[in-house]
């Protein structure tokens, strides 16, 4: 489990986030939505050890960040795909493991490719594939880690909608194949309600989590429920919630 008690990160001249609270169970999916330099990457550095709080704490299944993360028990996909240009994409995929001190295993590297459709990019570098490949690469690159916990922020920002979209689908597949703990940022209202278990929407600076709301799609997560009323209901209830958000931050 994650646990995040009361905390609060403090920059030299700004608060980016204050007094949040969050428990995020083995498993499960939570996306986070809010406005622009609310927090959310802050929040997530946090839980990823790559920053510490002013205040309150955060332990993944009891031990500090920067403990998982040393043990290889977190996997990051950022925005900007971080692959290194000069391997492949098998390359790319095995490195990371490799740096974590655990053994190889080509033939799960490649079978996660064909998963997610790159069965003939597999020996590509990454100037030879698109942008939504490499953010396929780099998420099979953090399941291959096998961390326990995935930490995105803001994977498919950089993604045309088409592109987006099915990678969405494709990361909810992978995540009840996978049931990996996954924390999820984005500005995205539609993807934090197509994606989540659950979404926390965090106010305006500094951010503070507003409220979180559960999302019951079952296993119906697919291009189907883009059109469905549920869905349309759901991100309409977590856009209000952004709304007054911002506003009782004003
Ligand atoms: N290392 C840092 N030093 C000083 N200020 C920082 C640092 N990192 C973030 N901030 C500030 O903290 C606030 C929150 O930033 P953060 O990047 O976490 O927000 P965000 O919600 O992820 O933004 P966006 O959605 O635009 O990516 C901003 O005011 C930012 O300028």
């Amino acid at each position: 489990m994650i646990a995040i008690d009361d905390v609060t990160v403090a920059f030299e001249t700004v608060t980016a986030i204050a007094d949040i609270d969050l428990q995020i169970q083995p498993s499960e999916f939570v996306t986070i939505v809010g406005p622009s330099g609310c927090g959310k990457t802050t929040l997530l550095r946090v839980i990823g050890g790559l920053e510490s709080p002013t205040a309150g704490t955060v332990t993944i299944d009891g031990n500090e960040p920067a403990v998982s993360r040393d043990a290889g028990d977190l996997g990051f996909v950022f925005q900007d795909h971080t692959l290194l240009p000069w391997k492949t994409a098998l390359e790319n995929v095995q490195f990371l493991r490799r740096m974590a001190g655990k053994p190889p295993d080509e033939a799960q590297a490649r079978s996660l490719l064909e998963s997610v459709g790159l069965d003939e990019f597999v020996d590509a570098y990454p100037r030879e594939l698109s942008g939504g490949m490499k953010q396929r690469v780099a998420i099979v690159r953090a399941l291959h880690l096998d961390a326990d916990v995935l930490l995105l922020d803001e994977p498919f920002g950089a993604l045309d909608e088409l592109t987006r979209d099915q990678l969405g689908v494709e990361l909810r597949r992978l995540h009840e194949r996978e049931q990996k703990t996954t924390l999820f940022i984005t500005h995205s209202v539609p993807e934090a309600a197509f994606l989540g278990d659950r979404c926390a929407v965090v106010t305006d600076a500094p951010g503070r989590i507003e409220t979180t709301l559960e999302i019951d799609f079952s296993d119906q997560r697919d291009t189907e429920l883009f059109g469905s009323v549920e869905y349309q209901k759901q991100v309409a209830d977590i856009r209000r919630k952004l709304y007054d958000s911002v506003e009782d931050g004003r």
